[in-house]
């Protein structure tokens, strides 16, 4: 309505009434503090009036003058766009579909990310360091911390006890840092629980069931009675995947290309204009 009328007026050669004697929209006598125009112009400068340079010869910096000034406000240089929440990010997948190996290389391509070393009261593995793969501890330690409420979650995994130490998770996501978790399928069905749709879900798969037992078998740390388990486990846990956010196929030899769709997936997530809210 108001811009039908404004219109009307613009087209009018002879006004109905006389024009008020200032613009409606008129510019604030002084600049909040702080308030600074891009180009180097005093206010009292642009104050005056400046005929608007030609397109096709003025300078950028005289054309944004030019334009700060009809606006009669200045153009921020500050982000556009909201900074992006922390990241919860639950990796998870059959035994042996290299959860460990894609984690690893993550953390060698990003910034910002901290992988949450889980608590696990199973043996060392040979290369393997505490405190930086896993922080190995007694089935009595571990069940103390299950007493002091200090895991996020925990289960009893092929014998041996993991859970997610709640405090690591706090504290980088407080310096702003998304955090990894790298749990089994049975770990991302309990986090599901206790975060909803705060954290994202990611499925890792091999290209198929014959890909994945040979990865196993070629990692050399199972016994045979331990294959045999982990293998029938997989074919449950390929079932579950529609549980996730989304699933990420991890092929013989092109670990490189799962790593980068999992950064891709990271990259989108920041850029949702609906953010999660994780809350730990
Ligand atoms: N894309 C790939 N191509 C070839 N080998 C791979 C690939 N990804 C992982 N591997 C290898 O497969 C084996 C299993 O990987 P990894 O230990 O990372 O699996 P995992 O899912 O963490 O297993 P678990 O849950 O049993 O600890 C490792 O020897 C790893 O180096």
């Amino acid at each position: 309505m108001f811009r039908r009328f404004s219109t009307a007026l613009f087209h009018s050669k002879q006004l109905p009434f006389p024009l008020p004697p200032k613009p409606i929209f008129a510019a604030p006598q002084t600049l909040p503090k702080g308030l600074f125009f891009t180009s180097a112009i005093k206010m009292a400068d642009t104050q005056k009036s400046h005929p608007f340079p030609s397109l096709e010869q003025a300078s950028k910096p005289e054309l944004l003058r030019a334009l700060e000034s009809s606006l009669r406000t200045s153009f921020s240089s500050d982000s556009i766009r909201p900074t992006p929440n922390p990241l919860i990010l639950v990796i998870s997948g059959p035994s042996g579909v290299g959860k460990d190996a894609v984690i690893k290389r993550l953390r060698e391509v990003r910034e910002n990310l901290h992988f949450v070393v889980t608590a696990t009261s199973r043996a060392m593995r040979p290369g393997e360091v505490d405190g930086k793969d896993y922080f190995f501890v007694s089935k009595e330690e571990f069940l103390s911390m299950v007493e002091k409420d200090e895991l996020l979650e925990y289960a009893m995994v092929y014998g041996d006890y993991k859970g997610i130490p709640k405090k690591q998770i706090r504290e980088f996501m407080g310096k702003g840092c998304d955090v990894v978790l790298r749990v089994d399928i049975q770990g991302a069905e309990t986090l599901r629980r206790i975060l909803g749709d705060s954290g994202v879900f990611i499925f890792l798969v091999a290209e198929s069931e014959l890909a994945l037992v040979e990865r196993l078998v070629e990692r050399k740390t199972e016994s045979k009675e331990e294959l045999l388990v982990r293998i029938s486990t997989a074919r449950e846990e390929v079932k579950l995947v529609k549980r996730f956010d989304y699933v990420v196929v991890n092929a013989q030899g092109k670990l490189e290309e799962a790593v980068d769709l999992v950064g891709s997936i990271i990259d989108a997530e920041k850029a949702k204009v609906r953010q999660r809210r994780p809350l730990i």
